[in-house]
This record gives structure tokens, C-alpha cells and sequence, in this order.
């Protein structure tokens, strides 16, 4: 089966997870797009949706989904977005798709973290994908530096803006034996506006798209 195929049947798997009625957490990435379809055949009987990029927004608004403001919703259910890499731990690296800022804030105000993923994420140790970090530009270099001093390899991801107008390291090589530690060292340096790691809001649900069906992990 294609890697696409799986994740299809990982995004499509959420939708058990989708309470009539309620706004519903959306990431962003090819795995959300399509449970961001398999919404669509429930718009009529959800409230709608807050949503953690302007590619995921479109795609909920052409399927009829509304939009809610993150400034006018307290709690949500359910989020539900895909990732790079996730452990055993449920700890994820996310941003490859340089939406990671708005993916932690909405993440934060979730009952449940449902991540969809095709069964090519799962790793033991997270690290082999470079762990993207958004950075206020006049700051990049500085960033990169101090980086560099903890043991990665930064990369300037070129011709890259995200939502939030800023720029993207992609960090290469780290071995990440404690994402938590990690994830706060790289909130601490000025300039850093979020950082892939999501080891303090990991996943409490893993739908895992596999050659034998969709594998259902809980934290
Ligand atoms: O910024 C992008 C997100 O963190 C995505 O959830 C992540 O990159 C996984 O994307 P995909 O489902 O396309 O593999």
C-alpha cells in the first residue's frame, strides 16, 4: 500500500474520535488533509473548527467547515494533526510543513491529542527527521549559533515564511535522549518563537496507518 494510502486511513480513523456537536482541533499536513476530508462528510453535524494554518483554514472553508477564531474558543475536545516523527513516549517532532507555532497553541487548549501518522513515523529515539525551529528573522543567525553549541546542525530553510511571518531552522543531528529538556533549552534562547518538539503536549492517542490496518496506541 502507499504511504499516501496509509495515511488516509490514519486521517479517516480520527473521525471516530470527532464529537457531534463540537469545535474540533485541526493541524495541518498531508495526513490532516485527509481527515480534513473525512470532516466534510460530517460538516453539517459538527459546530465547527479551529484551525492551525491558512492552507488547512482553505481546505476547511471549501468543504462548508467554519472557522472558529482561537480567541473565542476556551476548550476543544479533540485536536487532531499528523507529525514527522513520534517516539514511544508520545513525544512528536512536527514543523515540516512549518506550521508547528500554531499547531502547539492549539494543541494546548485540547482534551485529547489524536495524531494521525502513516506507520514510517514511529521511531524509537526522535531525531533522524531535523527538528524544525521558528525564529524571528533578525535574530536567525544568533539562534543558529547557540544551536550549534548544543550539538545540531542548523539549516536555513530557504524561501520559507510561515503564518507568523518568521523564519525556519531545521536542525540537523541532534540525538534527543530527553525531548523535554530539549524542547525548554530551545524555548529559552531569545529570537526562538516555538520549537518542533512536542514533549510537554505529546499525543494521547497515536492512529498509525499500517499494511494491516490502522494500529490504535494510547499514551
Ligand atoms: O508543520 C507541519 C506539521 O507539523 C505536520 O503535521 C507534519 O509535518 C506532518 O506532516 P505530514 O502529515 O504531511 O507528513
Amino acid at each position: 500500500m502507499s504511504q499516501d494510502l496509509l495515511k488516509k486511513a490514519a486521517g479517516w480513523a480520527a473521525l471516530d474520535y470527532v464529537e457531534k456537536g463540537s469545535i474540533v482541533g485541526v493541524g495541518t499536513g498531508s495526513t490532516v488533509n485527509h481527515f480534513i476530508d473525512a470532516l466534510g462528510t460530517m460538516a453539517d453535524q459538527i459546530k465547527g473548527a479551529v484551525s492551525s494554518s491558512e492552507a488547512s483554514t482553505e481546505r476547511l472553508k471549501a468543504l462548508g467547515i467554519e472557522v472558529f477564531d482561537m480567541n473565542s474558543v476556551c476548550e476543544l475536545s479533540v485536536y487532531v494533526d499528523g507529525a514527522d516523527e513520534i517516539d514511544h513516549q508520545m513525544a512528536m517532532i512536527k514543523g515540516g510543513g512549518a506550521a508547528l507555532t500554531r499547531e502547539k497553541i492549539v494543541a494546548s487548549i485540547a482534551k485529547q491529542f489524536i495524531c494521525i501518522a502513516d506507520g514510517s513515523k514511529r521511531v524509537d529515539v526522535l531525531g533522524q527527521f531535523p527538528l524544525p525551529v521558528e525564529v524571528i528573522p533578525m535574530a536567525r543567525a544568533a539562534i543558529a549559533r547557540q544551536i550549534v553549541k548544543l550539538g545540531g546542525d542548523p539549516i536555513f530553510r530557504e524561501g520559507c515564511i510561515t503564518d507568523n511571518g518568521c523564519q525556519i531552522l531545521d536542525v540537523h543531528n541532534l540525538k534527543i535522549t530527553d525531548p523535554k529538556a530539549l524542547e525548554q533549552k530551545l524555548n529559552n534562547l531569545p529570537g526562538v518563537v516555538t520549537n518542533g518538539l512536542f514533549a510537554f503536549r505529546g499525543a494521547d492517542v497515536l492512529l498509525l496507518g499500517e499494511e494491516g490496518g490502522v494500529r490504535t496506541l494510547t499514551a
